[in-house]
């Protein structure tokens, strides 16, 4: 498959994943789930590869989510919401080695969800998190609320998606959201010395520790299964278009009037 929306680089083990729409802060549209879908199994299947880093190009962002220009109801690609986001979702956890997020800048929306499914999560000290869904007309009903939940505790989950607000690197890392921080100029040297950590262990072990890890959350791919459906319901509604609506007109959302 050629790449228009990524980057692919393998080098000495580690395969580096790029988000590469820098201008659109990372966005992803239907091509570019299309595409990391097609990366991470070229990676997830190759026993020359023994991590994987996923990252977004520039200094802005890693990733923000669904591209709203490409979002008026339903996404511009294949699957329930025309984005095969639960199957590049389910992807990052099924490959059977550490997929590692070098968190440059935003991790927005369903950036954010990319994040917290890798493994581990190294950020830049000017890295930004949070969840918009609410605010845009969208909500994760699977891994982005209820696997968040396991990693951060219910009660900040819940703030997280019921109020989006943005927190800082310093935020994150009290919060175990992510597992380092560093000033922005040191990220790739940190980033490639998990890596060679990690290139120093058994991949067999690594793979069966991921596989344990994630047998015990498993059961939200279920969920999230059928939160999906009733995503591409509500996407339809005019409720969910008035969230697109103000972010792509730079204004806020007006959804008291849908409070009857
Ligand atoms: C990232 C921001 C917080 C940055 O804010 P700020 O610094 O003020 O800059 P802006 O001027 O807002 O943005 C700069 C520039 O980038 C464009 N841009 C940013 N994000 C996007 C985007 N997601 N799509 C398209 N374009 C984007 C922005 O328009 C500006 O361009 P100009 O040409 O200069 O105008 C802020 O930008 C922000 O909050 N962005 C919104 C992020 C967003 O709404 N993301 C979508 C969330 S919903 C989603 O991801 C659905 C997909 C998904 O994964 C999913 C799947 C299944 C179930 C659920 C979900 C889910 O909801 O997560």
């Amino acid at each position: 498959m050629n790449y228009e929306d990524i980057l692919y680089t393998e080098v000495d083990g580690v395969a580096t994943i790029t988000i590469n729409r820098p201008d659109r802060y990372n966005a992803f549209r239907g091509q570019t789930c299309m595409e990391l879908i097609d990366a991470f199994n070229r990676a997830g299947w190759n026993k020359a590869i023994g991590v994987i880093v996923l990252t977004g190009a520039g200094n802005k962002a890693f990733c923000t989510g669904g591209d709203q220009g490409a979002h008026a109801g339903q996404y511009d690609g294949r699957g329930l919401i025309g984005l095969p986001v639960e199957e590049l979702q389910g992807l990052i956890r099924e490959v059977p080695k550490p997929v590692i997020a070098r968190v440059n800048g935003f991790a927005i929306g369903g950036g954010h969800v990319l994040h917290v499914l890798c493994d581990l999560s190294i950020a830049s000290d000017k890295a930004i998190f949070g969840q918009v869904g609410p605010k845009v007309g969208s909500v994760d009903p699977g891994f982005g609320t209820a696997y968040l939940a396991r990693v951060v505790g219910e009660k900040r989950a819940r703030e997280i998606w019921y109020l989006c607000r943005k927190y800082n690197a310093q935020q994150a890392l009290d919060w175990g959201l992510v597992n380092a921080v560093v000033p922005h100029d040191e990220l790739d040297a940190e980033v490639q010395k998990w890596c060679d950590e990690i290139l120093e262990k058994s991949p067999t072990a690594l793979s069966i520790a991921k596989r344990s890890f994630n047998a015990d959350s498993e059961s939200i791919a279920g969920i999230g299964g059928l939160g999906m459906q009733a995503l591409s319901l509500y996407y339809d509604t005019d409720e969910a278009k008035e969230g697109t609506a103000a972010f792509k007109e730079k204004r806020k959302p007006d959804f008291r009037k849908f409070y009857k």
